[in-house]
């Protein structure tokens, strides 16, 4: 689904990571860990054609995310749901209509049970007629997964989408993503937060992928 072939990333200060080749199958669970600063919000953006590579090529379907068209990217995008370290929404809409933003913005129905459900399941039913700015660090990383599921995405990027949460609501998020997978949806989460990724493998066949030393590494079994 989504293929890295000999990537290097320098934002010009010198190679983030450079040799990158892996494959993200559809329906795959991947964790990608390294130290603050590694990458790994980097690793996401090429993933989705935010970024570019300096080198090599990322493939999405076997298409070079290089040689698509605005257009292509835009339609590309729609099939991906992503959630960002800095959780923006667009302040004068209310959560409710946030997280129906990937539906209404692409002229798709939007069922608004479906909201409420999902917004029962994060947690954030009571408010979902607030305004972006008046939720806290973590109501607002939950309304960013809810938004980023609500289309039911082949492929789901989660950039530490529990960094604020308490344990709890760390594992109820989890399985919302375990539950994306199993019906099909490919996920990758960027996290340090190895009791996630432990819970995680006790579930699902998840592969651990760590940036270290400028390479992008299979974490080893100890996790
Ligand atoms: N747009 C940019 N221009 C220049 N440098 C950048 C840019 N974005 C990120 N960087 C640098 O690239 C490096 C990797 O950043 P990135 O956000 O990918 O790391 P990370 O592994 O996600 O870090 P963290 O765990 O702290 O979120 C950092 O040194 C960062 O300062």
């Amino acid at each position: 689904m989504i293929q890295f072939e000999d990537v290097a990333h320098d934002y010009g200060g010198g190679a983030l990571f450079e040799g990158v080749t892996v494959a993200l199958d559809a329906g795959s669970f991947h964790f990608l860990t390294g130290p603050s600063g590694a990458g790994k919000s980097t690793f996401l953006k090429l993933c989705y054609g935010e970024l570019l590579p300096s080198r090599g090529t990322v493939l999405l379907n076997d298409t070079s995310l290089r040689s698509m068209s605005r257009d292509a990217l835009a339609e590309m995008r729609n099939s991906i749901g992503v959630v960002h370290q800095d959780c923006q929404f667009l302040d004068h809409l209310d959560i409710r209509s946030n997280v129906a933003l990937p539906l209404s913005a692409t002229g798709r129905p939007v069922s608004e049970r479906d909201v409420d459900d999902l917004l029962n399941w994060v947690g954030l039913r009571a408010q979902a007629e607030a305004l972006p700015p008046t939720l806290s660090g973590g109501e607002r990383q939950r309304a960013a997964l809810a938004r980023a599921v609500i289309a039911a995405p082949r492929v789901l990027l989660a950039d530490e989408p529990t960094g604020n949460l308490d344990w709890d609501m760390s594992q109820r998020l989890l399985s919302l993503m375990m539950e994306l997978n199993r019906m099909g949806t490919a996920v990758l989460i960027a996290t340090h937060d190895m009791n996630l990724i432990r819970t995680a493998k006790s579930h699902v066949s998840a592969r651990v992928l760590r940036i270290a030393g400028r390479k992008l590494q299979s974490a080893g079994s100890e996790l």
